[in-house]
C-alpha cells in the first residue's frame, strides 16, 4: 500500500503521511462494520450514552490538540479551530443525551383484539463521506446520530484533512468505544472506487455525505440499485440581503461572520450580497473598513485571523471569479489580489450583475461581491432564482418583513438579523439541490433509524 502526504495549505509542506487505502480495505472495513453492528446495535441507550459522553468529555480534554492537527491539515487560524472542536464535540454530547430520548409510539387501536406500536430501529452500516472544510464537525454531526442510533459506520474523510478523522477515531478507542464501531478509510489515489464500494455494497444501508452537489448526484445514483438511504448536505448559493431598514452595525457584523467564516469557505457562507439602494452606500464602505482589518497568515500566528485556501485549484477558482466580475465592471473596494502560496486577499467587489460568474456560482473563497436592489418582490425573486436553497440570511427591523422574507426565501435554513446559524440543537440542511436530511437537533437521529410497527393480536 503506497502513503499519501498531507499537506499544510499555509506553507504546502508535508506533515505527514496516511495510508492510500483501496477497495479491498473498504470492504474489510465494511465486514467489520457489519460484525460490530450484531453487538453495538443490542447495545442499551444507556450504554450507549454513557460511551459517548466519554468521548466527548475526551474530545474536550484533548481540544488543544485535536484544534492544532486541524490548523495544521486545513490551515484555519487556531482560534477557529478551537471553535470547531467545541462545535464538533458538541454533537456527540448531543446525541448521547438524544440516544436515552429516542422514543416509539403507541398507536389507538381500531380493532378491539389489537393493539399497534412503533420502535426505531438502528438501519445498520452506514457509509460516512466528509469534506476537508470541517474536518472535525462534518464527521461528529454524522457518527453522533449514528452511533447514538446503534449503527456502526464507514467514514471516507477529506483526503486533504485525513488526521483530524484519525485522532477522533484514537479518543473513541482510548473511552472504551468497541473496535469495529468506527471504521476510517484514507485514500485520495481510490476516492471514486471506494465512493463506488460505499454506495453499492449491499452491506452499507445508508450513506451520509457532505460535499459538492455534483459529487451528491453521483452518490445517489450509484446507491439507487441497493435502495439505500440517503442524507445529501451539498453545496448551497447563500443569498445575504440587506434592506434599507436594517441595524447597519449587525449586518456589517453579521456580513463578517457569514461571508468570511474558514476564509469563505463553508457551504453555509454568504454568496450574493444583495443591498438595497438607500443602505448600500454606507453598507459597502462599513463592511470594506471592516475586511480590510483581516490579518492572513499561518493559523498558527498569534497575530493572525485569515487563513489560507485549502490548495492551489481554490486560489485558481477564487482568482478567475474575481477577474471575471472585474472584467464585466465590478469594483474592488478592497483585496482582489493571490497573496502567495494558497493565501487569497478578503475582497469586496462593488457594483455586481447578474452577468457576473459569482451571480450564479458558490465561490467557497473570501469573496464578497454586492449587488444594488431596489424593492423587496425584486430581491426575492433574485435570492430564489437559483437551484440551491441552503441557507439564506437578511437584515431588517420591520418584524412583517423578516416574517414574510424568512417564509419566501427558498433554503432549509434562515438568518434573519443573525450571520452565524450553526449549532448542535437546531437543523442543518438543504433544500432544492443543496440535498436532503437534516443533521443535529431533534431530528438529525431519525435519519439513522428505521420505524417498525408492531400489531399485537388476540388480545381478549
Ligand atoms: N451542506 C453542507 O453541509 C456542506 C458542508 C461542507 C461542504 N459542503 C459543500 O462541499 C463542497 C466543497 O467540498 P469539496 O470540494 O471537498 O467537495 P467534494 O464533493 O469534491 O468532496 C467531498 C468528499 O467527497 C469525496 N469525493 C469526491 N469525489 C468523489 C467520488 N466520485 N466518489 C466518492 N467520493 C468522492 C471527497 O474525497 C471528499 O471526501 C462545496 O460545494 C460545499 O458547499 C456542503
Ligand atoms: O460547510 C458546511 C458546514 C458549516 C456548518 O456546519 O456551519
Amino acid at each position: 500500500m503506497t502513503n499519501n502526504s498531507v499537506i499544510d495549505p499555509a506553507t504546502g509542506e508535508e506533515i505527514g503521511k496516511v495510508p492510500d487505502m483501496g477497495v479491498e480495505d473498504a470492504k474489510e472495513a465494511i465486514d467489520i462494520a457489519s460484525a460490530s453492528f450484531k453487538t453495538w446495535s443490542r447495545t442499551t441507550a444507556k450504554e450507549r450514552h454513557d460511551l459517548m459522553k466519554k468521548w466527548y468529555d475526551a474530545m474536550m480534554a484533548n481540544q488543544e490538540d485535536l484544534a492544532t492537527i486541524l490548523t495544521w491539515e486545513n490551515g484555519k487560524s487556531l482560534a477557529e479551530s478551537r471553535g470547531e472542536i467545541i462545535y464538533g464535540s458538541s454533537f456527540i454530547e448531543w446525541f448521547a443525551e438524544e440516544a436515552v430520548r429516542s422514543y416509539g409510539a403507541v398507536i389507538p387501536n381500531n380493532v378491539a383484539s389489537q393493539r399497534y406500536i412503533t420502535i426505531k430501529q438502528p438501519v445498520g452500516v452506514v457509509g460516512i463521506i466528509t469534506p476537508w472544510n470541517f474536518p472535525n464537525a462534518m464527521i461528529t454531526r454524522k457518527v453522533g446520530a449514528a452511533l447514538a442510533a446503534g449503527c456502526t459506520v464507514v467514514i471516507k474523510p477529506g483526503a486533504e484533512t485525513p488526521f483530524s478523522a484519525l485522532a477522533l477515531c484514537e479518543l473513541a478507542e482510548r473511552v472504551g468505544i468497541p473496535a469495529g464501531v468506527i471504521n476510517i478509510v484514507t485514500t485520495d489515489a481510490h476516492v471514486k472506487d471506494i465512493g463506488t464500494e460505499l454506495t453499492t455494497n449491499p452491506i452499507i444501508k445508508k450513506i451520509s455525505f457532505t460535499g459538492s452537489t455534483a459529487v451528491g448526484k453521483l452518490l445517489m445514483k450509484q446507491s439507487s440499485d441497493t435502495m439505500k438511504k440517503i442524507s445529501m448536505e451539498l453545496g448551497g448559493n447563500a443569498p445575504f440581503i440587506v434592506f434599507d431598514d436594517a441595524d447597519v452595525d449587525a449586518a456589517v457584523e453579521g456580513a463578517i461572520a457569514s461571508k468570511f467564516r474558514g476564509t469563505g469557505q463553508t457551504c453555509v457562507c454568504a454568496n450574493r450580497m444583495y443591498v438595497q439602494k438607500g443602505i448600500y452606500p454606507e453598507f459597502a464602505s462599513r463592511l470594506a473598513e471592516k475586511v480590510a482589518q483581516f490579518r492572513i497568515g499561518h493559523g498558527f500566528d498569534k497575530e493572525t485571523n485569515f487563513g489560507p485556501l485549502i490548495n492551489h485549484a481554490a486560489v485558481k477558482k477564487v482568482t478567475t471569479l474575481v477577474d471575471d466580475a472585474v472584467s464585466k465592471g465590478g469594483e474592488l473596494l478592497v483585496g482582489g489580489k493571490h497573496a502567495g502560496g494558497n493565501f487569497y486577499e478578503p475582497t469586496v467587489i462593488s457594483g455586481m450583475t447578474k452577468e457576473m460568474r459569482i451571480a450564479t456560482e458558490e465561490i467557497f473563497g473570501p469573496v464578497a461581491g454586492l449587488f444594488e436592489f431596489e424593492t423587496e418582490d425584486e430581491v426575492i425573486e433574485l435570492a430564489n432564482n437559483t437551484q440551491f436553497g441552503l441557507a439564506g440570511y437578511f437584515f431588517s427591523r420591520d418584524v412583517g418583513r423578516v416574517w414574510r422574507v424568512a417564509e419566501k426565501l427558498e433554503v432549509g435554513i434562515v438568518g434573519a438579523n443573525s450571520g452565524i446559524v450553526s449549532n448542535c440543537y437546531t437543523p442543518f440542511g438543504g433544500v432544492k439541490e443543496s440535498g436532503m436530511g437534516r443533521e443535529g437537533s431533534l431530528y438529525g437521529i431519525s435519519d439513522y433509524q428505521n420505524i417498525k410497527y408492531i400489531n399485537m393480536g388476540g388480545i381478549q
